[in-house]
């Protein structure tokens, strides 16, 4: 039996990607968390075996709350899965569009709608899931305010969709990734994802380190630099690349990184699975 914990009340995007990349595994115990911090933190806590968490969408970019708690608690990564979202206005049976004037949603979900609430004029209002702002806009039966969330959570809380798709681009992804606590087993995986922290600040620190996966034909699918936290400016970068942790030219990368003096952490080899 695993333990499996990920965003909720039911009906969330974390749900859906969870519930179809675990379909096959018979013996699963779920557990639904409040917020992203919470469902990483139950990871490394021990409550849960692994975790389905969302780190980047294609139009928001990268989502911050995941980065900076896989940092936090040391994670590891074990699986990427890109899972296609399309969002929509919902509100209260009865209410209609005209009589909407808040918004309300997690922030990267808001962050995909920018354009049409400008357009609306919405003002805005943040909740911990798509899930839990489509249950509070039940709970309160306020006719002025709308969830932003999935046609399947309008249908679980009984509200209606008042319009549809309207996030800014149509072709809309959210990549989620599977954390666990230990290093996974190597076979076939395709993608490395590693923290690198440089030995001190100097000018081309950054290009230093590029120039070696570059050197070795090893392509970059993504990057991100997060804060060290110590002092303004002093940042580390996460690195993803298209290379599997066991292959030779990987290994020489990071030795060869190792060498300059940075710190070179690996959080996981994997491959990507597209729901
Ligand atoms: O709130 C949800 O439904 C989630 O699963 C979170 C989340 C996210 O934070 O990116 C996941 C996918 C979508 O991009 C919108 C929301």
């Amino acid at each position: 039996m695993s333990k499996i914990a990920y965003l909720g009340p039911n009906g969330t995007f974390s749900e859906e990607a969870a519930l179809k990349f675990f379909a096959e595994d018979a013996d699963t115990e779920w557990v639904m968390l409040d917020s992203i911090p919470d469902v990483l933190e139950a990871v490394s806590l021990n409550v849960v075996d692994k975790c389905m968490v969302p780190i980047e969408n294609s139009i928001a970019g990268n989502i911050h709350m995941t980065i900076d708690g896989l940092l936090l608690y040391n994670l590891r990564i074990e699986a990427d899965v890109v899972f296609k979202v399309s969002l929509h206005l919902i509100g209260n049976q009865g209410s209609a569009m005209s009589d909407i004037q808040a918004v309300r949603s997690i922030m990267p979900a808001i962050n995909q709608c920018r354009q049409f609430i400008k357009e609306h004029g919405l003002k805005l209002e943040y909740a911990d899931s798509t899930a839990h702002a489509a249950l509070s806009v039940k709970e309160s039966g306020d006719a002025a305010t709308a969830a932003i969330g999935s046609a399947s959570v309008a249908e679980k809380y009984g509200l209606q969709i008042l319009q549809s798709n309207v996030q800014d681009h149509s072709a809309n992804h959210t990549r989620f990734v599977v954390v666990s606590k230990k290093p996974s087993e190597e076979v076939g995986h395709k993608k490395t994802m590693m923290l690198i922290t440089p030995s001190e600040e100097y000018p081309g620190v950054l290009s230093s380190i590029l120039n070696v996966f570059s050197a070795l034909g090893i392509n970059l699918s993504w990057i991100e630099s997060r804060p060290t936290g110590r002092k303004l400016g002093e940042y580390r970068f996460l690195i993803e690349t298209e290379a599997g942790g066991n292959e030779q030219r990987m290994d020489k990368a990071i030795k060869i990184i190792e060498t300059f003096g940075h710190d070179v952490h690996v959080l996981g080899s994997y491959a990507t699975t597209v729901l």
